[in-house]
């Protein structure tokens, strides 16, 4: 029930999960998602990899552009070290008003800062409005013509340092290969790609991770 997917998945989460459980909200909706209706959060097998790189980087500062339902988002904020901050990027005002439930109800509130409207209007006003030097690690898991563009944004926005760390969903499908030619060819990126599959199929898709060399 519910009139929209993104509602019937929180309202999953709300008979489901256990609440302040962020784990039993990630299976959850990987559940639902897998065996009543697709939906495109980064997945359980995606998900794997972006928590090796979360656990890896440990960002004191991490963005994700593209929230969705939040299913990446309690994924991400359930690894973050203490006092470390995800600030998580949605367009859709439906999609937001979701997420911020189901962040709620995992108990990651207090890790995560939802920001609503275009990513091209905020990447601006970032430094101001949190009082930020630089991210250390960026989730790009929004539109996929927005990746390369948005990423070029924050490079002359100076929220990239020496290091920073941009992880990209979807490389392959639905593609991002304006995004994929500029990280591989661009001197100022080292990039590698880790093969997988589009969340909850046998579809072919990955995630490419590009460390900025300033
Ligand atoms: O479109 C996707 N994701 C993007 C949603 C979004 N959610 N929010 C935004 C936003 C767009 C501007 C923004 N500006 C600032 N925040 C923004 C957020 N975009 C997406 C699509 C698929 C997919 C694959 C195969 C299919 F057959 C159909 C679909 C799989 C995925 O893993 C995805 O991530
Ligand atoms: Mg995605």
């Amino acid at each position: 029930y519910g009139s929209t997917r993104p509602e019937r998945i929180l309202a999953e989460v709300k008979r489901k999960a256990t609440r302040g459980d962020a784990r039993s909200v990630v299976d959850t909706i990987d559940q639902y998602c897998r065996h009543q209706e697709w939906a495109m959060n980064v997945g359980d097998e995606k998900g794997t990899i972006l928590d090796s790189i979360v656990c890896e980087v440990k960002p004191m500062a991490m963005l994700e552009l593209g929230t969705y339902c939040g299913y990446s988002a309690v994924r991400i904020a359930s690894l973050l070290p203490p006092n470390s901050r995800l600030i998580t990027m949605e367009f859709n005002p439906v999609f937001a008003a979701i997420a911020r439930q189901v962040i709620a109800w995992a108990g990651v509130e207090d890790k995560v800062v939802l920001i609503e409207g275009p990513s091209g209007d905020w990447i601006p006003k970032m430094k101001k409005e949190f009082g930020l030097t630089s991210f250390d690690l960026v989730f790009l898991d929004h539109w996929k013509d927005c990746y390369l563009p948005d990423t070029k944004l924050m490079e002359e926005c100076g929220l990239l340092r020496t290091g920073s760390i941009l992880v990209a969903d979807n490389v392959i499908c639905p593609g991002a290969p304006d995004y994929l030619e500029y990280v591989r060819g661009s001197p100022r990126y080292e990039s590698k790609y880790f093969r997988s599959h589009l969340e909850y199929t046998r579809v072919e898709d990955g995630i490419e991770k590009s460390v900025f060399l300033g």
